[in-house]
């Protein structure tokens, strides 16, 4: 499945970033095979050809769109394409076939100078080696595509100031990068990276070089920033669970393809093949649930029970649950309160999530 359907037909959400029939090929001639114009391309025979000729098919006739506010992630093994996608998507490579549109604009039409403009203002980006100048200090580092844009300096301190609160950097901005610790210097990466104010915000592996409990504590980090900004994203991980932790909808890629697209939920319960399927089974069902699914409706008043967000993930609920065995109140993005927790509604909803999965398998 490589959701390809007209942007129009595909859901209500709007677009923001998508791709059509996207190919990068790297060797000698890689134009060589798409002259073709007004033929249809015969994908897998053509990927075939192409490697049989000394090229690499890095990316093969690719798309889907990104929906304005999602977290979109391209998740797949070293060597997949993941990298090569997101950078075709941001034009950092040229794509060798195909379509990207940014708010309906043809990206690949696009001149080098309007790119540039595109680049500057319209998209952030993360790197997985953060990318940091050593010789500037954090607020330096932040303020530095500001500088480009020729943004003046008064409003330079206070766009950094806003983004440094953001991502908590308060009282670090005179350290340079090597006195900081990889989870600083990633903060810094993302706070640069959002000091423009991007429209769309590409992360590139951006916690794959930090210890587990770093990575897991700046993915509670990223969650909570994008609960606050609601950006377009796209993420690049070949972490599984990270994927399921951050993603509103992700692809999974093999050699160049896209072989299935989904919430992290559809993806676990119907895998689209083994490849799929082998990542899936895995993955502790708890990771799946969100709290809203665990609730049930109550009478009467629950205004004494603690609150928690309906969307929040029921396994974040656990240690909650142990304090207050009497059980949360979920309330949904008004403070309404959609009905009541407990540890035996927690203990259902799981149990019927692991029962469909066994149904969908038989
Ligand atoms: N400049 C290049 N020249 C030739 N082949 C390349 C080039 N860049 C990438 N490739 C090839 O394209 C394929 C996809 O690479 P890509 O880096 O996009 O994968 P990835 O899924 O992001 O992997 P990783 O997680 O290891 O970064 C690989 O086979 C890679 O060797």
């Amino acid at each position: 499945m490589t959701d390809q359907a007209p942007a129009s037909t595909t859901a209500a959400a709007a677009v923001k970033l998508s791709c059509r029939n996207l190919w990068k090929v790297y060797g000698p001639r890689p134009e060589y095979y798409f002259d073709t114009s007004g033929y249809a391309i015969d994908v897998p025979g053509l990927a075939e050809r192409m490697r049989r000729e000394a090229h690499v098919p890095a990316v093969i006739d690719v798309g889907f769109d990104v929906h304005v506010g999602e977290t979109f992630v391209i998740m797949g093994l070293s060597g997949s394409g993941k990298s090569t996608v997101a950078r075709c998507l941001s034009r950092l490579v040229d794509a060798s076939h195909g379509e990207v549109m940014l708010d309906g604009e043809d990206l690949l039409a696009m001149s080098p100078r309007a790119l540039i403009d595109v680049r500057r203002h319209k998209m952030g980006m993360v790197f997985q080696n953060f990318g940091l100048m050593p010789h500037l200090s954090v607020i330096e580092n932040i303020v530095f595509p500001l500088k480009l844009q020729g943004i003046p300096l008064a409003e330079r301190r206070q766009k950094a100031e806003r983004v440094i609160e953001l991502v908590g950097l308060e009282g670090r901005e005179g350290a340079f990068p090597g006195q900081l610790s990889g989870g600083q210097q990633q903060r810094v990466g993302i706070a640069r990276s959002l000091v423009v104010e991007p429209d769309v915000w590409f992360l590139d592996e951006p916690f794959s070089a930090l210890d587990p409990l770093i990575r897991r504590q700046m993915q509670d980090e990223f969650l909570r920033i994008q609960r606050v900004l609601r950006k377009s994203i796209v993420f690049i991980t070949h972490d599984f669970l990270e994927a399921l932790r951050i993603a509103d909808r992700m692809a999974i890629m093999r050699d160049g393809k896209v072989v299935q697209i989904g919430t992290p939920t559809e993806l676990i319960l119907n895998p689209a093949d083994d490849y799929v399927a082998r990542f899936t089974s895995e993955v502790p069902r708890i990771r799946l649930l969100q709290a809203a699914a665990c609730a049930v409706p109550a009478q009467g008043d629950l205004s004494a029970l603690p609150a928690v967000s309906a969307d929040g993930m029921a396994e974040d609920l656990i240690a909650q649950l142990a304090k207050n065995p009497d059980g949360l109140a979920a309330r949904d993005g008004s403070g309404a309160v959609l009905g009541k927790i407990t540890p035996a509604s927690l203990i259902t909803a799981l149990a019927a999530l692991g029962s469909e999965a066994d149904h969908d398998a038989s």
